[in-house]
């Protein structure tokens, strides 16, 4: 088998959770309506406004907003959602409001991982753009060049083991010789029904009670990056 190509989810497994939840969701919060009202003309914007309204039944922008800030409370993983996030995020790094937070330990292995010859990849909830601000501005520095590919909801829900095959088919590769990352085993088992080799990040600093037994789902557990090793099954 060729080396193995790691894909990883970003909230709770490369980044604290704290960081998106209390940084980033309050930011996109109270930003929201101004963004849409002074961009919601620009075809971007309106493509994702109208996705969100549609699925709202919403007859008006301010309906829309409204409905935008409860799905941000519920925490929802929506496309339209993710892609107005990521679009009015792109403000606050810009303005220096803020820098997204990688934890050290996934710095280091990522660079490591790369340098090593892995191809890298990501899959989050979080929009393609969005993935690239977060990487772009993140608090060690750019680290785009790190990844080769970026995967959001378009290709699919992350619980939904056809994402997992589609992502596989993209990049040319056996689902096998992929290893994927993440936090939730939902999403975990997803991709293991796909055949893909999977890792549970079980950080403590996200989660107050650490996973052992049935609640890892069989999948092997970590608490931090550099304790895994990227070609082990
Ligand atoms: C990269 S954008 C910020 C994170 C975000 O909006 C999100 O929903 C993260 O979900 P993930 O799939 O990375 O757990
Ligand atoms: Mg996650």
């Amino acid at each position: 088998m060729s080396k193995r190509l790691i894909l990883t989810d970003i909230e709770g497994t490369t980044s604290s959770i704290a960081f998106v939840k209390q940084v980033l969701f309050p930011y996109a919060r109270s930003h929201i309506a101004k963004f849409i009202a002074e961009h919601g003309e620009e075809p971007d914007v309106r493509r994702w406004v109208e996705a969100a309204s549609e699925d709202l039944n919403s007859q008006s922008d301010r309906d829309t907003v409204r409905g935008l800030i409860g799905w941000i409370d519920q925490d929802r993983k929506h496309t339209a959602l993710k892609a107005l996030q990521g679009l009015l995020w792109k403000h606050g790094y810009a303005a220096g409001d803020y820098r997204a937070h990688v934890y050290a330990d996934a710095v280091e292995s990522l660079r490591r991982w790369h340098a090593d010859g892995h191809t890298l990849a990501v899959y989050s909830s979080g929009s393609v753009p969005a993935q690239h601000l977060f990487f772009g501005y993140s608090e060690a520095g750019d680290l785009r060049p790190l990844f080769d590919a970026w995967f959001d909801t378009e290709i699919g829900g992350k619980r939904d083991s056809d994402s997992y095959r589609r992502i596989a088919n993209e990049l040319q590769r056996n689902s096998a010789e992929i290893l994927f990352l993440s936090d939730v085993v939902e999403e975990l088992d997803a991709a293991r029904d796909a055949g893909c080799a999977t890792a549970l990040l079980d950080r403590r600093s996200d989660y107050a009670e650490a996973r052992h037994g049935e609640a890892c789902h069989g999948h092997p557990r970590y608490e931090r990056f550099d304790e895994i090793n990227p070609n082990q099954p």
